[in-house]
């Protein structure tokens, strides 16, 4: 995630390359890949000077996030603004973490931050300034959407837009597969789904019709599309679509409950 923000944050031209850098805990060949492809700064954890940075972007795993904070507890400047991508993970509970009053944001981007298309949710913690929540604002939109969304919602939105792109993928090899089967060749199925994708997607964007007015557009009494649609109804495409935004909003909860467990002991 974090190298889909960087290439974002770098396509936009905002940000000069020299004001982004990068680090890990252990993978040196990683680090040299990123500097190498953005032209950005990755250096080893040792040698991050933490006071200069204006904004430090945590971009673990949830599973690292305590280890990380307990880390950054001692590097970390009074005011210098926090932010998290990591899924499930409060601002409380990163709060708990860092000296009093730290200014900590939750984001949820999704992968298209890769080409300056995420929708990205923004969720402010408590010491958070108007001017910070504005930096950060800024900073999001580099690479895409921005959504300033209230923290109790970051379960659902994570549901639908940070794991969502891989809904509409798995839709996209289903096609593929369907139109590969049926005789085109793997490339050009590929083309017409993509295409028939991305059509409907600006439809919906520069048309801003409603979504059910659009599909009705397209259905012809007793045609093709009503028959297509009624195999889709029959399997129950739209609660499965239901079903995966709120299992994965479940499973953002779940994480936050995990890390609470973690918190009791530490
Ligand atoms: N993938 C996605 O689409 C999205 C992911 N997210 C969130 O982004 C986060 C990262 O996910 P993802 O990119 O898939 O995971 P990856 O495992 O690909 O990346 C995690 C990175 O964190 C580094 N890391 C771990 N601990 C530390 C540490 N203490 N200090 C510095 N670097 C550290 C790892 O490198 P090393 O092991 O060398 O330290 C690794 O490069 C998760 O919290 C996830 O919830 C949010 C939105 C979308
Ligand atoms: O799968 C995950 O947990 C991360 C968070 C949202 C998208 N990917």
């Amino acid at each position: 995630m974090a190298e889909g923000m960087i290439a974002g944050m770098q396509a936009s031209g905002s940000l000069q390359n020299g004001q982004i850098y990068v680090t890990n805990r252990t993978n040196v060949d990683r680090l040299q890949e990123l500097q190498e492809r953005y032209g950005i700064t990755a250096i080893p954890q040792e040698k991050v000077e933490w006071h200069s940075m204006d904004v430090i972007i945590l971009a673990m795993k949830p599973k690292d996030m305590t280890a990380a904070l307990i880390d950054l507890q001692e590097k970390v400047q009074r005011g210098q603004l926090i932010i998290s991508v990591a899924a499930g993970i409060q601002n409380e509970q990163i709060e708990h973490y860092l000296p009093d009053n730290q200014p900590v944001v939750r984001i949820m981007p999704n992968t298209s931050s890769t080409i300056g298309e995420s929708a990205t949710a923004i969720a402010p913690g408590t010491h958070v300034s108007i001017e910070q929540l504005t930096l950060v604002k800024k900073l999001v939109r580099t690479f895409g959407e921005a959504f300033v969304i209230e923290e109790n919602q970051m379960d659902v939105f994570t549901g639908m837009a940070g794991s969502g792109p891989a809904y509409f993928y798995k839709l996209m090899e289903h096609f593929e597969e369907t139109g590969v089967a049926a005789g085109f060749d793997r490339e050009t199925a590929r083309k017409i789904g993509t295409q028939t994708m991305l059509g409907a997607a600006r439809m919906l964007l520069e048309t801003q019709e409603e979504p059910a007015g659009l599909r009705k557009k397209v259905t012809s009494p007793n045609g093709t599309t009503a028959a297509g649609l009624e195999a889709l109804n029959e399997a129950g495409a739209g609660e499965a679509m239901t079903k995966a935004i709120l299992s994965a909003a479940e499973r953002s909860n779940e994480i936050s409950e995990e890390l609470k467990k973690q918190l009791l002991t530490r």
